[in-house]
């Protein structure tokens, strides 16, 4: 009987596991992050803590699924999510956001601290050499909430600093005004 409820209990966490984490890169997925984004925004506006995103988007990443193969391209997506969570501190939300494009949710964070960990981590990226794929690059989008503003909102200005950063020549942070 124990036994059975052992094992009950070890696949309910299982199965909580697999709802909300992305399989490939073990972060959230998007729907769980996007909960994770709802709860800051409501921190926000009760508490007025506010919080910022940062959006990272690796660059060519069409260009090294054609060169190296899907596999590769499945690993290099692996390598990055296992740099951004050495970056990241335990109260932040890590996100796979969509195919190659990753979100971080910033409780109580400010614009310049996490201008400063998106140029952080742009560097460390650039700098790493993945011994198939040579240098990995990132472009960064970096926002942060302003008073009355919603999630949403939010995250269309982060959306259009991270355009920005590709269109300005990729492996560079820009940051939402
Ligand atoms: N290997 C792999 N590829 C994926 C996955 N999800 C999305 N992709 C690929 O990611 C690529 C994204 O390509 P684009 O949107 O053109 O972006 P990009 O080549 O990175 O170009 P820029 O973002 O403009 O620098 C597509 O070729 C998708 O097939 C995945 O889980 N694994």
């Amino acid at each position: 009987m124990t036994k059975d409820v052992t094992e009950l209990v070890a696949r309910a966490q299982e199965l909580r596991q697999q709802a909300h984490h992305d399989a490939l890169t073990g972060l959230l997925n998007r729907r769980a992050g996007e909960q994770q984004l709802q709860r800051c925004q409501r921190a926000a506006q009760l508490e007025c803590q506010g919080y910022a995103l940062i959006l990272a988007d690796i660059d060519n990443f069409k260009s090294i699924n054609d060169r190296f193969g899907h596999e590769e391209g499945d690993r290099v997506l692996q390598r990055c999510a296992a740099l951004l969570s050495r970056k990241v501190r335990s109260g932040d939300a890590l996100i796979r956001w969509g195919g190659e494009e990753f979100l971080i949710v910033l409780p109580g964070c400010k614009l310049a601290a996490a201008q400063e960990l998106a140029e952080r981590i742009r560097r460390t990226m650039a700098c790493e050499q993945d011994a198939v794929v040579g240098t990995i690059t990132l472009s960064l989008g970096v926002g942060a909430w302003q008073p009355g503003e919603c999630s949403s909102t939010l995250l269309r200005r982060t959306d259009q600093a991270l355009y920005r950063a590709k269109t300005s020549g990729r492996n560079q942070v820009a940051v939402a005004p």
